[in-house]
């Protein structure tokens, strides 16, 4: 019966999952074991049912983030066995460091945050939440295009800053932030409430899956041109320029490059989705043992 609840869970209200993640004092339960508990109360409570007159209900913070809303992993659609048993393993050996800690994800437009956090949410038993989604949300369902050409940029990233504000007071979320998130100091503050992980890939290989799916979406890089491969790639590169230090302060980087060398692969595009998520639990790891060493004095 309660599988069966969970399976039929789509959509859960973050103003919910903030009321059942916290203590009453505000102090976030960080015991591993409580947290799988907390996660299957927090799917029964997710219901959707009416709460307009609950009283407990906080400052209202009405976005949704998707919980389980995959019908079945989708790692275990895209990858060998071996595969997911590295994934799982890997996800079993942090969840305690990460204690329910939000992840959140940065890195270019295109750069897989959506696609590989959705695998991490999965074999974390995290929900899943994209920042520009939440921004559209608080926006009357308006796409963030539509809300740049209205409403200018400035707009934008002040909901994107109030909508990471919010996320930090939750937890067992990986967050698919938006590429330009990481340029506003006061974003990281937000994001240093969990564990930052950039997603470094190749500009060729961004403007290879941009320019694929097309601009239109995406109006920092939308010009209608002819040769939207070269022009993504001209705009990506001086973004790039802009934000890279901005990137580095991420917890932990995942470099597509640097995995490329060290699996000995032709290039980037052999990656799976999976085999990133494995790589992002692999320098969360790293970055939890460096925390450990620094805190413990041997470094
Ligand atoms: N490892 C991968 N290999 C090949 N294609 C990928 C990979 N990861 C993501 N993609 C493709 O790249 C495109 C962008 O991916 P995704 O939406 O996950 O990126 P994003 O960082 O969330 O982008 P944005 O910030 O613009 O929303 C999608 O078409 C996706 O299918
Ligand atoms: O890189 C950026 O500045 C952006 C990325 C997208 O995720 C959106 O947040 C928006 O299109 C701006």
């Amino acid at each position: 019966m309660e599988a069966k609840v969970l399976q039929s869970l789509l959509v859960c209200n973050l103003t919910e999952m903030e009321t059942i993640g916290r203590r009453p004092s505000g102090s976030i339960r960080f015991n591993h074991q409580r947290v799988w508990n907390q996660q299957r109360l927090q799917a029964s409570i997710c219901l959707p049912t009416n709460r307009a007159s609950n009283k407990q209900r906080p400052n209202a913070l009405d976005v949704s983030c998707s919980y389980k809303n995959f019908p079945a992993p989708i790692f275990e659609s895209q990858s060998s066995h071996d595969d997911h048993m590295i994934l799982k393993n890997k996800a079993q050996e942090i969840e305690p460091y990460l204690s329910g800690r939000c992840i959140y994800l940065v890195g270019m437009m295109g750069s897989g945050k959506t696609t590989v956090g959705k695998v991490l949410s999965q074999v974390l038993s995290y929900s899943f939440c994209d920042s520009d989604s939440l921004v559209e949300q608080e926006v009357n369902g308006t796409p963030v295009s539509d809300i740049f050409q209205l409403y200018g940029e400035g707009f934008f990233r002040d909901k994107e800053t109030q909508i990471l504000h919010k996320l930090s007071r939750m937890h067992l979320i990986v967050v698919s932030t938006g590429g330009g998130a990481v340029m506003r100091p006061i974003n990281w503050k937000y994001m240093h409430s969990g564990i930052s992980v950039w997603l470094d890939v190749p500009l060729e290989a961004l403007a290879k899956r941009i320019s694929a799916v097309g601009t239109k979406s995406r109006p920092l890089l939308h010009n209608g041109s002819e040769d939207a491969y070269r022009d993504v790639y001209k705009r990506l590169s001086t973004l790039m320029e802009e934000r890279s230090d901005a990137y580095a302060n991420a917890n932990a980087r995942v470099s597509l490059e640097n995995m490329v060398a060290k699996l000995s692969y032709m290039d980037v595009t052999s990656l799976s989705p999976v085999d990133i998520a494995i790589e992002v639990l692999g320098q969360i790891k790293n970055y939890f043992r460096d925390e450990g060493r620094a805190s413990f004095g041997t470094l």
